[in-house]
């Protein structure tokens, strides 16, 4: 058993902190030999609330969790910490789109990262989950100049999660049996699900699955599944969202054996993608680092769709430095 790990999670008495925390403390993240030290931000008005969230965390008398330290001071929260879930932001009501988000949203970003410079580890891994995650993932990092720009990464887990569900439902076989589906892009109804590189039982799904569908029904579905999921549930994805956030560190961690996860990073021009936006690419993780992967091909149609959500990523940026810098 090696020595715990501090490890932040933000809007901790919130909706998605609510399933994440049992991860975490579980042993689901960082592995059953790791010890953790959960810190817990939220705003003041909600300390009542995590207090009960520390109660419950006791009562579930996990054998990995060595201290919960509830806070609403950012460099309680911030001090010495391995890995940061940035999850505390407000969420998009019905009717919304996520960069609606970005005015109320991006400062706290913006006071995080500041906090992040300061008090947290140089080798902080930070995991961006409030909306629009991937520009205020490029918020964070930003005002955080002495972290390295590649610990900053933006959660679009969930669609990958979302669009290897959709094909497995529809090719008729187990999740574990799908891989290699990439989401370019923004988290938002503009990412490029891309099936392209994907397989289904081994054998490639635009093989397996109709080009009509996965060309069109298939990406709007994964685009629009939060939107789908605010107008059932009257409130965003939480379980989902966790579960994501859940998967993406543990495989950043743990690193990944022979198949692309997605992430949002800061781009560094492959693919075409303009530098210095969070672009959600393939990625393969060893040692604690991200490589993009190399080398696929992109076809006139992925390029097109890879030109719109690099559009949206580019106005939300504008926009945040503005809102930023204004204040
Ligand atoms: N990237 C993704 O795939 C994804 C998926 C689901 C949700 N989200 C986003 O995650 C965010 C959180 O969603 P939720 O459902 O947990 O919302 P929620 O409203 O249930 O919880 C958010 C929590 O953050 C807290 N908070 C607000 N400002 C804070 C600050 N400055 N510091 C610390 N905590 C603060 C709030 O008090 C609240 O407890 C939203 O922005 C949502 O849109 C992203
Ligand atoms: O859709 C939302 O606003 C929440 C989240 O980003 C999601 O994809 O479910």
């Amino acid at each position: 058993m090696s020595e715990p790990i501090r490890v932040c999670v933000t809007g901790a008495a919130g909706q998605i902190a609510y399933s994440l925390l049992y991860m975490i403390a579980n042993g689901d993240v960082f592995g059953r030999e790791q010890k953790v030290i959960l810190t817990l931000l939220d705003i003041e008005p909600m300390m009542g609330v995590l207090e009960g969230v520390v109660m419950e965390l006791s009562d579930c008398a996990f054998t990995l969790l060595t201290q919960v330290i509830p806070t609403a001071d950012p460099a309680v929260a911030f001090k010495d910490v391995s890995v940061a879930f940035l999850v505390g932001a407000m969420p998009r009501r019905q009717g919304m789109e996520r960069k609606d988000l970005l005015s109320a949203n991006v400062k706290i970003f913006k006071v995080q990262g500041e906090a992040l410079n300061t008090y947290a580890k140089k080798d902080v891994k930070v995991l961006v989950v409030g909306n629009p995650a991937n520009t205020n993932a490029l918020i964070c990092s930003h005002y955080a100049p002495t972290i390295p720009k590649e610990n900053f990464t933006a959660m679009t887990r969930l669609d990958q999660n979302r669009a290897r569900a959709q094909i497995a439902q529809r090719v008729g076989t187990d999740i574990s049996n799908v891989q290699n589906i990439i989401i370019w892009g923004n988290h938002s109804a503009t990412q490029f699900p891309d099936v392209a590189n994907g397989t289904a039982n081994g054998k490639a799904i635009t093989d397996l699955v109709d080009t009509s569908y996965l060309q069109s029904e298939f990406i709007e579905t994964v685009q629009k599944r939060g939107a789908a999921v605010i107008a059932a549930r009257k409130m965003s994805s939480a379980m989902s969202a966790a579960k994501a956030a859940a998967d993406h560190v543990r495989d950043w961690w743990l690193g990944t054996t022979g198949t692309f996860v997605s992430m949002g990073v800061l781009s560094d021009g492959s693919y075409n993608i303009p530098k210095d936006i969070v672009f959600s690419f393939p990625v393969e993780i060893q040692n604690k680092q991200w490589k993009i992967v190399q080398g696929l091909n992109i076809d006139e149609f992925a390029r097109g769709k890879l030109d719109i959500t690099t559009k949206e990523l580019l106005e939300e940026k504008e926009e945040a430095m503005a809102i930023c810098n204004a204040n």
